[in-house]
């Protein structure tokens, strides 16, 4: 049994759990925004990314490829094709966006609405190569189907994006057996076009949990999660495999100021992304024990991150 391959996305430099994250299956990019008008950016000369000799702070942070802000969505995703791709062989695949409120982690992996063809983000240009390599395998005795869910976490909360924001209904985690992790009441649609994901990534954004931060107008208060359940079947044998992409909540600092339920939220929001760095630091240390359950999220991904991944 070989660990589940996943990314990360990083768009921030400063990220605690980074360095352990290099090794293994594990890999790294960082991403870099272009300025916007709202960042008010006076000075531009005093923005840059700095090495590591230059940095104040002297952490070290290893990755992969670093995008600078002309990067296009192609170029990005160029990186990660193959993969996307390795979820067709049966592999595991999870895709996180990590970084600070405003960095460009929906952009990068929805891309900005409405979409189009040389603007649209990880999600579909993964999904459209998918069902392009179908075609190709499907010569080979291969025959795919794809079952897609979308998820929210809000404050440890599990929510439906697929099922209209009025309903409201429990959803709870089980594992009926080690190597299946089930979500109660959870919406499954069978796919087989991009255009069936287009109109369903359409629908969780109205569905998602937002609100106007210091950082972002339009921010999102939770993580997303958009699986892509993979049955293959052929001849000479059949894989199940699941593609996962993750927006996670932007990492905030704490401000004082903000309102009781804002505070919440961002508590949420830290120890939420605190245990996933656990996780990762577990996996990547190969620890015997991985603290999945400290939260949804890594409870949610355990059997894409490690566990009975087939990778
Ligand atoms: N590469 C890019 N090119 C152009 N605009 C970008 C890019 N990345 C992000 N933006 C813009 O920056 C703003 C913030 O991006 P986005 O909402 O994706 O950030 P986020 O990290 O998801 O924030 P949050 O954590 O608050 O949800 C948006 O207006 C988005 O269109």
């Amino acid at each position: 049994m070989e660990p589940a391959e996943f990314f990360t996305f990083l768009h921030t430099p400063h990220s605690h759990f980074l360095t352990p994250l290099t090794q293994g299956n594990i890999r790294v990019f960082c991403r870099v925004r272009p300025l916007l008008p709202s960042d008010h950016a006076e000075n531009l000369e005093h923005h840059c990314i700095s090495s590591i000799e230059e940095s104040h702070s002297g952490r070290e942070s290893k990755v992969q490829r670093v995008f600078p802000p002309c990067s296009s969505q192609e170029v990005v995703f160029e990186d990660i094709s193959l993969i996307v791709q390795s979820a067709l062989d049966g592999y595991n695949v999870s895709i996180f966006a990590y970084g600070q409120t405003g960095s460009g982690k929906t952009y990068t992996m929805e891309g900005p609405h409405p979409l189009q063809d040389d603007t649209m983000g990880i999600i579909p240009r993964a999904v459209h190569q998918m069902f392009n390599s179908v075609v190709e395998l499907k010569d080979k005795g291969w025959k795919y189907t794809f079952t897609a869910s979308f998820l929210e976490i809000y404050n440890e909360t599990i929510r439906d994006l697929l099922v209209d924001k009025t309903v409201k209904k429990e959803h709870k985690i089980k594992r009926p057996t080690s190597n299946a992790v089930h979500v109660t009441n959870r919406k499954y649609l069978n796919v087989e076009t991009v255009e069936e994901v287009l109109s369903l990534i359409k629908i969780a954004k109205q569905n998602r949990a937002t609100a106007c931060t210091r950082m972002n107008e339009s921010s999102s208060r939770s993580h997303s999660v958009f699986q892509l359940k993979i049955e293959g079947l052929s001849k000479k044998g059949n894989i199940t495999s699941t593609l996962t992409l993750i927006d996670l909540v932007g990492s905030e600092r704490i401000d004082k100021s903000e309102s009781r339920d804002r505070l919440k939220e961002t508590k949420a929001i830290n120890c939420s992304l605190s245990n996933l760095g656990g996780v990762f630091i577990a996996l990547a240390n190969k620890d015997t024990f991985v603290p999945y359950r400290n939260s949804k999220l890594t409870y949610l991904l355990q059997n894409c991150l490690g566990g009975n991944s087939k990778t």
